[in-house]
């Protein structure tokens, strides 16, 4: 079993070129099964979690080819099957959208219940409600979904809960669907944006995607195209909050940085120096961090997915603050393991209170999911010592060359 090992005390500084984002990946490649030609699909992360999909895609008959590790060609026309019940698809999050692209499609899915990082109850109650609404029949039997329709039709749908996989999934069985579907109080995240213009660019008609009123006008046929998807927003911000805790001076590269607006003025409060271009932020942290209040929502909020390292940076800053997660029931999990590197947090419900310390110390500490991997490691550059960090499979599922990125910066972290 691999771990990440880190000696702590590098100040991070030169350049980092952030990848492609994550969760657009995960929806623009089952999207592209919607499509009846061939799309190119740019800008992919070389990462577990698109590995895990593209093998689902060519077991349900998509012929995929990599051009290189961040280039891929995705041929649908040989899309046989609508079944993606095995246990690995399962494991991942983002296997849902196979639900909306199969149905869309075939008007049949079955595909095996989604899991992804366990913050508690992840329910897709939404997504359900908006496939029947579409005119589906679903089913949940045992650990697998099964959803037909006779004939998918536009319809008027209010989301109870700002969903990201719900939004996108209706907008994947709506766009092949007879009439127009609104999807009401839906999420506005960046990768939302990023699925509609790619399904746009193959031929859909979706207006909205950004606010929270989405139209889908469903067309006869999607045609293949070229598509690069936008960077990650969450590695980036990973990245400023690497340089800002070892006090460091980075430029984060390849980044939209009005993506970057919730985290850029949260991180500006906290004292550091955040300079924007066109494609860049430039990161820079010389004094002492000044404690602040957080609470992650949906977009433009704070992002839940930087809330464990968010949650690092202020531990290592002045005085008191606080985390308040309002998106998922229980992503704290994570602390017992930071508190053995010396943080002081202290947990109630959904609010941390974090007690500013001045020094970590390096330990043998544990990933406890995707984002909670990242958050070790930038504790890990801070610490005195050596930390050691087990489950990495976590970090690979969403962090490209995660080592490789942090050495180029100066960390001194090695993969053992
Ligand atoms: C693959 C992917 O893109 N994952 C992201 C996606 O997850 P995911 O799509 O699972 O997150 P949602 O936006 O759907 O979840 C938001 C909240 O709504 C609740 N909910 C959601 C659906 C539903 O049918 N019923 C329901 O009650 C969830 O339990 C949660 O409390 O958005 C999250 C919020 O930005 C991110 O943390 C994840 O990285
Ligand atoms: C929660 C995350 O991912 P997933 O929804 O795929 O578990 C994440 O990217 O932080």
């Amino acid at each position: 079993m691999s771990k990440l090992c880190i000696r702590g005390g590098k100040r991070l500084t030169g350049d980092v070129v952030i990848s492609g984002a994550k969760n657009a990946a995960v929806a623009i490649l089952p999207a592209a099964l919607l499509v009846d030609g061939i799309c190119e699909i740019e800008n992919l992360p070389y990462i577990k979690d698109v590995v895990l999909l593209t093998e689902a895609m060519q077991s349900l008959g998509a012929i995929t080819s990599f051009e290189d590790k961040h280039t891929v060609k995705v041929d649908a026309t040989t899309v046989y099957s609508y079944c993606a019940t095995e246990e690995s698809i399962g494991k991942m999050r983002a296997s849902y959208y196979l639900i909306g692209a199969l149905l869309g499609r075939f008007g049949k899915a079955e595909v095996a219940m989604p899991g992804g990082c366990n913050f508690g109850k992840r329910p897709i109650d939404q997504h359900i409600k908006g496939f029947e609404a579409l005119g589906a029949n679903v089913e949940v039997r045992g650990e697998t979904i099964y959803a037909t329709a006779e004939k998918l039709k536009g319809t008027h749908i209010y989301l109870d809960v700002v969903s990201v996989g719900a939004t996108i999934n209706i907008m994947l069985a709506a766009v092949l669907a007879e009439g127009t579907t609104t999807i009401e109080n839906a999420a506005k995240e960046p990768h939302i944006v990023d699925v509609a213009n790619f399904l746009n660019m193959m031929g859909a008609n979706i207006k909205g995607a950004g606010t929270d009123v989405i139209r889908v006008k469903g067309v006869e046929k999607l045609q293949g195209g070229k598509y690069s998807i936008i960077p990650d927003q969450i590695e980036a911000g990973t990245y400023m909050m690497a340089a800002a805790i070892t006090g460091g001076e980075v430029y984060v590269r390849n980044i939209i940085p009005e993506h970057m607006e919730s985290v850029s003025l949260k991180m500006r409060e906290m004292g550091v120096e955040i300079e924007e271009g066109d494609d860049y932020i430039h990161v820079s942290a010389g004094k002492d961090l000044i404690a602040t209040n957080v609470k992650t929502l949906p977009h433009p909020g704070f992002p839940t997915d930087l809330q464990p390292q968010m949650t690092v940076l202020l531990s290592t800053a002045m005085g008191r603050s606080t985390m308040l997660e309002s998106v998922f029931e229980n992503r704290f999990q994570y602390v017992d393991q930071l508190n053995n590197m010396g943080t002081n947090i202290t947990v109630y419900g959904n609010k941390a209170e974090i007690e500013g310390v001045s020094q970590l110390q390096g330990s043998e500490v544990t990933a406890t999911d995707l984002r909670a991997g990242a958050a070790m490691i930038l504790a890990g550059l801070k610490a005195d010592g050596e930390t050691y960090i087990n489950e990495i499979k976590y970090i690979d599922r969403g962090y490209e060359c995660v080592e490789e990125k942090m050495r180029a910066l100066g960390a001194d972290i090695t993969r053992i």
